[in-house]
């Protein structure tokens, strides 16, 4: 009784925000993973507001965590970075590479391949286009040529990410720690590799960090360079094929939205001298409607469902205490669906952007994270995004053949996929 009262009341130099610590041990981890098919807020995160306020403590996994939806306490988290919180991910700082026309070179590709095809399932066949893409230009990846299946132990380690932890055979964080160690060993190989015989005829970004770990003034270690391109890879192409399916689905319901999109994209082939050079930054620059378009995606599809810290001290918030070694999860659903910031916040309407800000984070669109730790692929991932959808509405027509539902868990998940005919226009 005593262990159970110790569970439902933890301690705190202050007054602990409100909520329940659910089961002992389980604490409230089902109802978070339960399934919820409507693109609103999650019903536990709605639940709780309702019932508690926009700032509520809660269990999952086996952690004490102070949930917030509350867009100045979000702001807040994310601009004290490193001094009353911290990151739960690895540290890591990072450049960001690419250019456009081997984003387009891909695109064409795949979009012609699949167009031969009686349909494609987008979420599957977009990451292997992006992670084959990004494989090959960070450490020169052939997933084709390849013996070792790199993106599996990806999958693995990404279904895991958020799991009690448990580790043994068969449990999901079990499953997620091989698939980061045989990743990792993967990495540490190629390392080994390109120091005996480095890559000289077409380098890569692997290349890059290798030189930059041989200078004397460097702050680059062998095992952060690793964590670097594990973390970039990781990072890199979940994220964006979620964004293109979820923009599929979106034009396949919403033909206004598709025609706007379409103009914009014919507009620059019309300007264009020679229609076979490439897109240009400018051509890019001038997407003004692709972009309002990108971001209204990610406001709604809310990819990141949660964005992890840990307090480092007490922290005293709007009467709230924030216990030191709690972990805090910044829920950007609540803020981009909150109807005081968004009118109409479930209606995909990309011109509400035309008032709205353009680009980066503000303390209601924190998509892509905020402060210090903002996402270093925001604008990889517009330009991956953009150049897609311009390959795609300019030569393709498409329509929905099978699937197409979403559900969360709370992550953004499409089981039966989304199976899509391509047609040559
Ligand atoms: C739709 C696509 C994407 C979404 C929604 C997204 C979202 C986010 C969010 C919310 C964060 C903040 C995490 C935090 O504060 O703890 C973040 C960080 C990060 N993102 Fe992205 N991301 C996307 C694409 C990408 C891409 C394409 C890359 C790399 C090529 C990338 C690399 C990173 C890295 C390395 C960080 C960590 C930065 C740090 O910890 O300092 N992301 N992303």
């Amino acid at each position: 009784m005593h262990w159970i009262y110790k569970w439902r009341n933890p301690k705190c130099n202050g007054v602990l925000p409100p909520g329940s610590m659910g089961l002992p041990l389980l604490g409230e981890t089902l109802q978070f993973f339960a399934p919820n098919s409507s693109s609103d807020i999650h019903p536990f995160i709605k639940e709780r507001i309702k019932r508690y306020g926009p700032i509520f403590r809660t269990s999952l996994v086996g952690r004490p965590l102070i949930v917030t939806a509350d867009p100045d306490f979000s702001h807040y988290v994310f601009q004290h970075e490193g001094e009353l919180f911290q990151s739960w991910y690895p540290d890591t700082f990072t450049e960001i590479f690419g250019k456009q026309n081997v984003v387009e070179k891909a695109a064409r590709r795949h979009l012609k391949m699949w167009s031969e095809q009686d349909s494609v399932e987008m979420k599957d066949s977009s990451a292997t286009m992006i992670f084959d893409l990004t494989a090959k230009k960070l450490i020169s990846h052939d997933q084709e040529k390849s013996s070792e299946n790199l993106r599996e132990n990806f999958v693995a380690f990404i279904k895991g990410l958020i799991s009690f932890p448990i580790n043994i055979p068969g449990t999901a964080y079990h499953k997620c720690l091989q698939g980061r160690k045989k990743a990792m060993k993967m990495l540490k190989h190629m390392l080994e590799e390109r120091r005996v015989t480095p890559n000289k005829l077409q380098r890569d970004f692997f290349d890059y960090v290798l030189e930059d770990l041989q200078r004397k003034d460097t702050v680059l270690t062998e095992p952060i360079a690793l964590d670097l391109m594990f973390v970039l890879l990781f990072a890199s192409f979940e994220t964006t094929s979620l964004a293109i399916t979820y923009a599929i689905n979106i034009l396949v319901d919403h033909p206004h939205v598709l025609e706007e999109l379409t103009a914009e994209h014919d507009a620059i082939l019309s300007k264009r001298q020679n229609l076979d050079d490439g897109l240009t930054w400018n051509e890019y620059k001038s997407m003004k409607f692709t972009i309002q378009f990108i971001n209204e995606t990610a406001r709604l599809a809310n990819i990141v469902p949660g964005v992890f810290r840990k307090a480092l001290k007490d922290i005293n918030f709007k009467g709230h205490t924030i216990p030191a070694g709690w972990a805090v999860m910044v829920c950007p659903p609540a803020v981009h669906l909150n109807p005081s910031a968004y009118k109409d916040p479930l209606v995909f309407n990309p011109w509400r952007w035309e008032e709205m800000e353009q680009k980066g984070a503000s303390k209601n669109f924190m998509a892509f994270g905020g402060g210090m730790r903002f996402c270093v692929g925001t604008d990889f991932t517009k330009v991956q995004m953009a150049v897609f959808l311009h390959c795609l509405v300019t030569k393709y027509r498409f329509l929905l053949v099978k699937g197409g539902a979403i559900v969360r868990t709370p992550g953004l998940q499409f089981p039966n996929g989304v199976h899509i005919k391509i047609s040559e226009k």
